[in-house]
C-alpha cells in the first residue's frame, strides 16, 4: 500500500505488516470478548519476601543472593533438609505478610497454622513443602481498582481476596537436554513466600493487567519484595473459565505480556472446544509456549496427587495480639492510591500524569532514578521551597523543573538522581525555584543555568563535593534579568532597534492590520535571542505593541 503523508515521504506498507505490528501492539486493546462467553478469571500470585534470613533457617536471604548466587551457595543444614534438623520460625516473614494483608485491607488470622504439603521432586528436599492450608495467615480483603489511577473501562471494580497464606519456596532444576541430567539448586529452598489468592472476579484483561501491576507495585512500596517477574521474585498463576464451565489452570508465565497472551489465547481455546461441541477438562494445568503463542497442557486431573495435607507437629501456632497488628499499622507508608490523591491536592497540586509518575513504577524508567527517590526529592524539595515562599506558593515551579526539566536534563546526560542530589541538594534546588519565582532570571536562563550545573556535575567525579553558587553562576553568565535596570526609554530604544533591523515591513503591515497577530511572538522571539532572556517576554510583546500600536 502506498501512502503520501504530510511531509511528502512516501511510505510502504503491507497488510502483512499491519498484521504483525497489531498482533504485537494488540496485548489488551485490539481483544473483544464475544458477547456470549463471560469471561471469568481468578489469580494466585506467589511473592518472594526479601527478609534478611530464609522462612525457617538463619541462611542469607538478601534479595540477589539466590538468584545470582553460585549455586547451593546460601543453603543451611535446614534447606538441605539433613536429617534431624528443625524449623525455627523468624519473625520477619510475619512482619512482611502483616503489612501485605492490611494493605490489602484483610482480617488477620490471630492465630493461624502451618501445614506440610506432601510431594516428592528433586527441589523439594524435605518431601513436603511447609505452607498454611487448614488456617491461613489473613482472609476476606480487596484491592479496588479505578478507571483514572488504573486505566480499566469501568468506573470503579473491586477484586475480593480469597486469602494470604505463608509458605515456603522450593528449590530450582534446571534440565540439560544433552547431558540428559538434572541440576538442582537449591539457594531458593526455604525462602518466604505469600501465596495471595483472589475471588474469580476478574471479567476482563485489562483488569488482570492493573491488578498484576498494582500489587507489584504495592509490594515494592511496603519494602517487601523486589516484585520482579522476571527474577521469579512475583510469579502469577491465571486459572481461566468461560460461563459455567470448568476452569483452566495457567502456570509458569514469565511476564506480563505472555499472562495477557494466555488468557486471551485461552478464553479463545475455551471457546472452540465448546462450539465444536467439546467438552473442557476439570481441573487441568496448563502452561505458555512463547514460540508457538499458545498454552500447553501440563497435567490433567488423573495426575492430581494427593497431598496428605497435615498440620505440622514441628511448628507451634502464629499467634498475634490485636497490639501488635495496631503497631504494625502505624508503621504502614501512605499507601499508592491515597499518596495519588494527597499529591493531587493542596498545596502539591500535581496532574494526576505527574501523581503518578512520583508514585508508580512506569515501564520506561532507567536506572537513573527510581520513583521513590525522585518523590522524595520533589517532596524536600518543595518543603523548602514553600517555606521560603510561603502563601505566594506557585507549585507549577517545582513540577515543572523537577519532574520535567531535571528529569529531562538527567536523561540527556545519563547522570543518576542521587549522584545530582548529593550536589544539588533540594535545599539548593529550592534556592534555585526561589530565584525564578523572584523573577530574578528568566525561564531560558534557568533552563540554560540547570543544564550548565549538571553538565560541570558530570564531569566531576563522584567522590568530589562540587561547591555551587547559583549567585556566583549567574553573574558570571549574565544571566540576570535585566528589565529592572532597564528603563523605559531604553527599552523603546531596544525594541525600536529589532524592528528595524527586522527587514521585514510585510510582517509589521500584517501584525498592524491584524492579519497575522501571531507574528509577533516571532519578533518577541528575535528580542528574547538577542537579550539571552535577560528581558521578559511580557516586558518586550508590551513594548513592540506599544510601538505598533496594536492591542
Ligand atoms: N470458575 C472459575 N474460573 C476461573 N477461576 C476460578 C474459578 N473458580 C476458582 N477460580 C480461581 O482458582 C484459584 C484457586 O486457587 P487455590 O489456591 O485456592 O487452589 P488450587 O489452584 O486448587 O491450589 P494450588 O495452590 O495447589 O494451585 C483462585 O485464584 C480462584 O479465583
Ligand atoms: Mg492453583
Ligand atoms: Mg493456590
Amino acid at each position: 500500500m502506498l501512502r503520501r503523508t504530510k511531509t511528502g515521504i512516501t511510505t510502504v506498507a503491507t497488510h502483512s505488516m499491519f498484521r504483525i505490528l497489531r498482533r504485537r501492539y494488540s496485548v489488551t486493546s485490539h481483544f473483544k470478548l464475544n458477547d456470549r462467553y463471560k469471561l471469568k478469571c481468578g489469580l494466585e500470585i506467589h511473592t518472594q519476601l526479601n527478609t534478611k534470613n530464609k522462612l525457617f533457617s538463619a541462611s542469607n536471604n538478601k534479595s540477589s543472593s539466590h538468584f545470582n548466587s553460585i549455586p547451593n551457595s546460601q543453603v543451611s543444614f535446614f534447606d538441605l533438609a539433613l536429617p534431624g534438623t528443625q524449623p525455627l520460625l523468624n519473625y520477619e516473614p510475619i512482619l512482611f505478610a502483616t503489612k501485605l494483608a492490611l494493605s490489602l485491607n484483610s482480617e488477620i488470622n490471630l492465630n493461624s497454622s502451618f501445614d506440610r504439603k506432601h510431594y516428592f521432586y528433586a527441589d523439594q528436599p524435605q518431601g513436603y513443602q511447609i505452607t498454611q492450608h487448614y488456617s491461613p495467615f489473613a482472609q476476606h480483603g480487596h484491592m479496588n481498582l479505578f478507571r483514572d489511577i488504573d486505566n480499566i473501562e469501568q468506573e470503579q471494580k473491586r477484586i475480593n481476596i480469597t486469602q494470604l497464606q505463608i509458605e515456603q519456596d522450593t528449590g530450582k532444576s534446571t534440565y540439560l537436554q544433552d547431558e540428559k541430567i538434572t541440576l538442582i539448586d537449591l539457594n531458593r529452598s526455604n525462602v518466604p513466600l505469600i501465596e495471595l489468592v483472589t475471588e474469580p472476579d476478574f471479567t476482563e484483561l485489562q483488569q488482570v493487567k492493573a491488578f498484576i501491576k498494582k500489587y507489584q507495585n504495592l509490594i515494592r512500596h511496603l519494602h517487601i519484595s523486589t516484585g520482579d517477574l522476571e527474577t521469579g521474585a512475583m510469579r502469577v498463576d491465571v486459572n481461566v473459565s468461560i460461563n459455567e464451565y470448568p476452569r483452566i489452570e495457567l502456570k509458569n508465565l514469565p511476564n506480563t505480556s505472555s499472562i495477557i497472551h494466555a488468557i486471551k489465547f485461552e478464553y479463545e481455546r475455551q471457546i472452540r472446544i465448546i462450539e465444536t461441541g467439546g467438552t473442557i477438562p476439570s481441573m487441568e494445568t496448563r502452561g505458555w509456549d512463547a514460540n508457538k503463542m499458545e498454552t500447553v497442557k501440563l497435567r490433567s486431573k488423573e495426575g492430581i496427587m494427593d497431598y496428605r495435607y497435615m498440620p505440622d507437629p514441628e511448628l507451634p501456632n502464629v499467634t498475634l495480639s490485636e497490639d501488635i497488628i495496631t503497631n504494625v499499622r502505624e508503621t504502614l507508608p501512605i499507601l499508592p492510591d491515597t499518596l495519588i490523591h494527597k499529591l493531587m491536592s493542596e498545596p502539591f497540586n500535581l496532574s494526576l500524569k505527574d501523581a503518578k509518575i512520583l508514585t508508580i513504577k512506569s515501564n520506561n524508567q532507567n536506572d537513573l532514578y527510581d520513583h521513590e527517590s525522585l518523590r522524595n526529592y520533589y517532596l524536600e524539595t518543595f518543603t523548602e521551597y514553600k517555606n521560603q515562599v510561603g502563601s505566594t506558593i506557585n507549585c507549577k515551579l517545582p513540577t515543572t523543573w523537577i519532574i520535567h526539566e531535571l528529569l529531562g536534563d538527567l536523561n540527556k546526560l545519563q547522570i543518576p538522581l542521587l549522584q545530582c542530589e548529593a550536589i544539588l541538594t533540594p535545599q539548593l534546588f529550592s534556592e534555585f525555584l526561589l530565584l525564578l519565582h523572584k523573577e530574578k532570571i528568566s525561564n531560558t536562563s534557568g533552563k540554560l543555568l540547570l543544564f550548565h550545573i549538571l553538565e560541570t556535575m558530570k564531569e566531576v567525579s563522584y567522590d568530589k563535593t562540587m561547591e555551587l553558587n547559583l549567585n556566583k553562576l549567574i553573574k558570571e553568565f549574565n544571566l540576570e534579568l535585566t528589565n529592572n535596570d532597564v528603563g523605559d526609554n531604553e527599552l523603546t530604544e531596544i525594541c525600536q532597534q529589532i524592528l528595524d533591523n527586522l527587514n521585514n515591513d510585510k510582517m509589521i503591515q500584517d501584525i498592524k492590520s491584524g492579519k497575522k497577530p501571531k507574528s509577533i511572538k516571532f519578533i518577541i522571539g528575535q528580542g528574547m535571542r538577542l537579550y539571552q532572556g535577560r528581558i521578559k517576554p511580557q516586558d518586550f510583546e508590551r513594548k513592540f505593541k506599544e510601538l505598533l500600536n496594536v492591542k
